[in-house]
């Protein structure tokens, strides 16, 4: 076992880049790998375990929770309850932000944003699902934290990672330093440094998109895709298409192979599908990290100035000259409104 690192080693390490540093963060990104690793178990024996499935109830976006989405969601409350260090956490499956009043939690001065369960459509067919979380410092430290500390922009976050739940698990994090990935050694029940420093390749040729949706594309989508599978090989294309319908699992790969990852505005998702604070911030900084970008098509997704908890966005991640094309077609085809005006999406 020579040579190997864990996440808690690496954490405690690399909280001397902070000199201001307490351990506070470094708890709370332990408490997420704790409350990570219970999912994981459940995850990998789903069949055997009345776990998938649905739940019988709705969030407040509409979509019908899975078991495993209210069981991913009660396992990180617990852990960043107990851990001590998260005073606000604002989840996909909870209407309003859940603020965390155990004792040790009052004066904690971190905010966690999360999607538990990411990929719900594929959890009862045993592909990918993962979960994705973003932190950040509460901005009051008087009183209590309100919903403004968690409405912050994702250029505010001090740390962002997933867990993807594949055939290996894996646990990729930034603080704003590059991004680490670490996959869970079940013999030992750590996760441990596989992937240091990990860089989106600059240009790539693998899209995803759910093509499914083409008649409802913007014009600047459309001809994306026609750009992507027209025959010219000195710029490797055809593209080609890779689409798991698990966010995580998609940008997972695209993050290693180069790609871009789109889900634009469709008619049946005027300003987009995909959660500003708990799935587009901080896979967005986590790219961005790596060296690749991310917009809502004209926009830096971590420019937008968030108004409201479960506010969408449409957005273009991955590769950073497969990113510019998409947006110059965006531009020419289908202007979007700059910052400022973003609650409405125009096509024309
Ligand atoms: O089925 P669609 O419309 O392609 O949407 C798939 C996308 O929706 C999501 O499942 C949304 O996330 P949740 O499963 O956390 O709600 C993404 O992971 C995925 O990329
Ligand atoms: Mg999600
Ligand atoms: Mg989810």
């Amino acid at each position: 076992m020579s040579g190997i690192k864990t996440l808690g080693q690496f954490i405690i390490e690399k909280q001397a880049d902070f000199s201001y540093a307490k351990g506070e963060l470094s708890r709370l990104l332990r408490d997420i790998g704790i409350a990570s690793k219970i999912v994981n178990r459940e995850v990998n024996k789903a069949g055997l375990v009345d776990i998938l499935g649905d739940a019988g109830t709705t969030n407040i976006q509409g979509e019908g929770q899975k078991k495993l989405d209210v069981y991913a969601n009660e396992q990180f409350i617990s852990a960043l309850t107990s851990g001590g260090e998260c005073c606000i956490v604002a989840t996909e499956e909870e209407d309003d932000f859940v603020r965390i009043d155990s004792p040790v939690s009052q004066n904690a001065k971190y905010i966690v944003c999360i999607d538990p369960l990411d990929g719900s459509s594929n959890i009862d067919v045993n592909v990918a699902v993962g979960t994705i979380f973003s932190i950040y410092r509460r901005k009051s430290i008087e009183g209590k934290a309100t919903l403004a500390d968690v409405l912050q922009k994702g250029t505010e976050q001090v740390a962002a990672g997933y867990v993807i739940y594949g055939s290996s698990t894996m646990l990729v994090y930034t603080t704003g330093k590059g991004v680490n990935g670490f996959t869970l050694d079940p013999s030992i029940g750590e996760f441990c440094l596989s992937h240091p420093d990990m860089k989106v390749p600059e240009d790539g040729t693998i899209y995803s998109i759910n093509e499914g949706n083409y008649v409802h594309f913007p014009e600047g989508v459309k001809k994306y895709l026609k750009y992507a599978q027209v025959e010219d090989l000195a710029t490797k294309r055809p593209y080609t298409s890779r689409y798991i319908g698990s966010m995580v699992a998609d940008i997972h790969r695209n993050l290693i192979k180069g790609g871009i990852y789109m889900y634009p505005t469709t008619s049946a998702s005027p300003n987009g599908k995909l959660r500003l604070l708990y799935e587009c911030n901080p896979m967005a900084f986590i790219i961005e990290q790596a060296g690749g970008t991310a917009s809502d098509g004209l926009n830096r997704i971590l420019d937008i100035v968030p108004t409201e908890l479960h506010q969408r966005t449409s957005i273009f991640i991955g590769s950073p000259k497969m990113v510019k094309m998409a947006e110059i077609l965006m531009e020419e085809y289908s202007p979007v409104k700059p910052l400022g005006d973003i609650d409405t999406v125009q096509v024309v």
